[in-house]
């Protein structure tokens, strides 16, 4: 069990005249699938990298406040031992290749490789990892030789082989195809299974209606809406704080406002078709 405590966090860049993150306070449990959504610039890459502590040993600046894992203040941990914890998969796949390996296969066990497993446990995980993101055609291939979206699954892949308690996916489907983003949000479900916590940053929101438990809503560095997914998914503030919702929520929350209802508001098609399906007597309609 991993639990990731931030209290008070404030976070300025080092030549920033406004904080990035602003006096932040969430507790993350274990087995818990968190979207973390906002407009551009809102802060959530810097959160993610105050969770993994990137924030303050490889981006300085100042950091007020407290962020725990287990516990224990991050930035008490050694990388090795926060790398094994907290899996991290950047919003740019072209940064997280390792720089140094020929193919795929060997870059999806170049941190099984640093951190010292024997070569048939890298052997076994590496297939594992192959076969979890279909990466089978890619495995002989040059990292760098890849599209934007290969490159992408391979990261996840490099990042799930440690088999981290904590799995920080910061836009893992920017440059995939609508089949390849139901695939991670497939795998996020398989990790969700295993019991671990998944921090997906993520546009898609009516992806994260179908696949998230919790939802935080940012706005300019501040938390301005979080809870269950329907409960914020349901919710117009979102609009209001610049943030999305899927398409169901608009139409259901348009047809109470146009009709003078105070009807459930669906947010994922499943539930409007298992709410409002025509039924006998019912169009779904009125
Ligand atoms: N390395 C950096 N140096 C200085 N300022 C930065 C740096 N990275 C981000 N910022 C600023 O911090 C704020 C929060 O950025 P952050 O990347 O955390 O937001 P975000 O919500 O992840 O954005 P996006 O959706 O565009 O990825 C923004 O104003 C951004 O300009």
């Amino acid at each position: 069990m991993t639990s990731i405590r931030l209290h008070n966090v404030s976070y300025r860049y080092p030549l920033s005249a406004v904080d990035a993150v602003r006096e932040l306070s969430y507790e993350f449990q274990q087995g818990t699938v968190y979207a973390l959504i906002g407009a551009n610039g809102s802060g959530k890459t810097s959160i993610c990298n105050l969770i993994r502590g990137f924030i303050p040993s490889f981006y300085k600046g100042s950091v007020q406040g407290s962020v725990e894992v287990d516990g224990r203040a991050v930035t008490d941990y050694d990388d090795a031992e926060l790398t094994q914890i907290i899996g991290y998969c950047f919003q740019n796949p072209f940064t997280q290749m390792s720089g140094v390996k020929d193919n795929v296969r060997e870059e999806i066990a170049y941190a099984l490789e640093n951190l010292g497993y024997p070569r048939e446990e890298i052997f076994r995980r590496v297939d594992a990892m192959i076969d979890m993101l279909s990466l089978s055609d890619l495995a002989g291939s040059d990292p760098f030789e890849l599209s934007g979206g290969q490159r992408q699954r391979v990261a996840i892949a490099a990042v799930l082989v440690t088999d981290p308690q904590v799995v920080i996916l910061d836009e893992p489907t920017s440059q995939l195809d609508p089949r390849s983003t139901q695939d991670v949000f497939d795998i996020i479900r398989q990790l969700k299974e295993q019991g671990k916590t998944v921090i997906v940053v993520e546009h898609k929101v009516d992806l994260i209606a179908q696949y998230c438990d919790q939802v935080l809503l940012m706005e300019e560095g501040r938390l301005v809406l979080s809870g269950a997914v329907h409960e914020v998914l349901s919710d117009p503030a979102v609009l209001a704080h610049r943030g999305q919702l899927p398409q169901v929520a608009r139409y259901y929350l348009e047809r109470n406002r146009l009709l003078g209802r105070h009807d459930r508001v669906p947010v994922t098609v499943d539930e409007a078709l298992a709410w409002y399906a025509p039924k006998e007597g019912n169009n779904g309609l009125s």
